[in-house]
C-alpha cells in the first residue's frame, strides 16, 4: 500500500527545458525517505512536482485515496498579522479539526517546542530556530498522512534536533510516510529507511543504504561516501 507515487518523466521551469528527468519512487506507510543530493542537483525541483508547483511536467504524482500532505519549507513562511495561536486556529478552521481536540494537541506542541509563552506573538518576531519550530507544530496538528519536509536540520539547535526527531518518529509510529530532503549525510544515515539521491537532475541511486552501497559499489561506505561518490564521479 503505497502513500505516494512518483513518476515523473521530466519537469523544469521553462518549455522543453528539463530540469529533473525519469525521478521514480514511492512512500509507503511509517517510512522515512531521504532525498539527498548536491546543490543544484534537483531536490527542490522534485518537491515542487509533487506538490503540483511545476510549470512545465510530464508524468504523474500518484497520491494514496485520502491521502492528505503537509509540506514544510526549508525557510517558514508566515502570514505578516498572525500570531502563532491565530495561525494555529486558521489552520484548524481550513483542516476541519475538533476544537477541543486540536486545541490540547496544539498546547501539548507549544509546551514541547517551548513555545508556549510565545504563542501570542507574531511569529516575525520569533528566532529563525523558534520559527522553524513553529511551522512544524503547524504541520503536525493536521496529522497528515504525508509529510513533505525541506531541509529540516539547518538552523535547528541539538535540542530541537532531537526533538524533531522525535515527532517525525511518533508520526512514522501512526503510519504516516516521510520525505526529507537534507544536506545533513549523518543524521540522514542514522534516521531514513530508505534514500533517493538525484544528482544532475537524475535519480543516481535509490533504496536502503545497504542498496545504495551496492549501486555505488562501496560495500562499506557510508552515506556521505555514496554521496560523494556519486556527487563527483569518484571513490572514497
Ligand atoms: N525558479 C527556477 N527557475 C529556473 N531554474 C531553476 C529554478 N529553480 C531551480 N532551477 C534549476 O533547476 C535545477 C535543480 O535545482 P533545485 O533547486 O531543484 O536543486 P536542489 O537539489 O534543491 O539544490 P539545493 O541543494 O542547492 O537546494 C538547477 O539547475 C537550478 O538552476
Amino acid at each position: 500500500m503505497k502513500l505516494l507515487t512518483t513518476a515523473i518523466s521530466n519537469a523544469g521551469y521553462e518549455e522543453n527545458k528539463p530540469a529533473i528527468r525519469n525521478i521514480d519512487f514511492s512512500i509507503q506507510p511509517g517510512e522515512l525517505i531521504g532525498l539527498i543530493g548536491p546543490n543544484g542537483a534537483g531536490k527542490s525541483t522534485t518537491i515542487k512536482s509533487i506538490l503540483g508547483l511545476m510549470s512545465f511536467m510530464e508524468g504523474s504524482i500518484t497520491f494514496k485515496k485520502g491521502s492528505t500532505y503537509s509540506y514544510v519549507p526549508e525557510r517558514p513562511i508566515f502570514y505578516d498579522e498572525l500570531t502563532l495561536w491565530e495561525h494555529l486556529d486558521f489552520v484548524a478552521a481550513v483542516e476541519g479539526l475538533n476544537d477541543k481536540e486540536y486545541k490540547n494537541h496544539a498546547g501539548m506542541l507549544l509546551e514541547v517546542y517551548k513555545l508556549s509563552e510565545y504563542a501570542h506573538q507574531l511569529p516575525s518576531t520569533y528566532s529563525k530556530g523558534m520559527q522553524k519550530n513553529a511551522m512544524l507544530i503547524l504541520s503536525l496538528i493536521v496529522k497528515p498522512s504525508i509529510y513533505i519536509i525541506d531541509e529540516p536540520f539547518i538552523g535547528l539547535d541539538p535540542n530541537a534536533m532531537k526533538l524533531f526527531l522525535a515527532s517525525i518518529e511518533k508520526e512514522r509510529e501512526r503510519g504516516a510516510g516521510i520525505l526529507m530532503s537534507t544536506h545533513v549525510l549523518d543524521t540522514a544515515q542514522k534516521v531514513c529507511d530508505r534514500f533517493v539521491m538525484v544528482n544532475k537532475g537524475e535519480m543516481a541511486a535509490q533504496g536502503t543504504l545497504e542498496e545504495i552501497r551496492e549501486q555505488c559499489k562501496l560495500p562499506n561506505g557510508s552515506l556521505y561516501d555514496c554521496f560523494h561518490m556519486i556527487a563527483e564521479g569518484a571513490g572514497t
